[in-house]
């Protein structure tokens, strides 16, 4: 009920866009909406430009704060998180493709967490290097909450696949920007 509280107060209130990028030199509307979001000066470098965070809307850095210490009491790895990026995939076409979250700025050995809500669909993991091309699926529900420790970023990709699946569905990805 709570995840269910918050979502539609992220549905009304974020400043959700789908900016232009260029890839191969063609540009493409993401296919999903997304914000970026947190702490002044936590900027980071992108297609040759220096991005600057949108204030944190109260709820997020509030989740945020949660999420830290929820982390911290169960003796897993936790950052202070500075910046968080939010998804909204408005069905099961929008998606995002293969990548790992290791730029330069969020360090060696990042640890992101991440929080769902709405539809549920499976983030798909694949390994980058290896014989065995090890590949699985994390289905993340309403109202849950995926770590990725240190470790992960280097040895995974990760991809939202387009799937046949009904309804909106919002995920924050909390990170720490050095
Ligand atoms: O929507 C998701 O669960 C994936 C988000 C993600 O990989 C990212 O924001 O870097
Ligand atoms: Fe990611």
């Amino acid at each position: 009920a709570e995840a269910s509280a918050i979502q539609r107060v992220l549905e009304q209130e974020i400043a959700w866009s789908s900016p232009t990028l260029s890839l191969y030199g063609k540009r493409h509307v993401i296919p999903r909406s997304q914000c970026w979001m947190g702490d002044d000066g936590a900027s980071y470098h992108y297609s040759g430009r220096t991005l600057q965070p949108r204030p944190w809307h109260p709820l997020v850095e509030d989740l945020r704060n949660r999420v830290r210490s929820a982390l911290q009491a169960e003796n897993l790895p936790y950052a202070d998180f500075n910046s968080a990026l939010l998804n909204r995939y408005e069905s099961g076409e929008q998606r995002m493709g293969w990548h790992s979250d290791d730029e330069p700025e969020l360090g060696k050995n990042p640890i992101v967490a991440s929080l769902s809500m709405g539809s549920e669909r499976p983030l798909r993991f694949r390994e980058k290097t290896g014989g065995s091309h090890h590949a699985f699926n994390v289905w993340l529900p309403h109202g849950s909450l995926l770590l990725m420790g240190p470790g992960v970023q280097s040895r995974w990709q990760h991809a939202l696949a387009p799937r046949v699946i009904d309804g909106v569905r919002i995920n924050l990805t909390f990170r720490r920007i050095l």
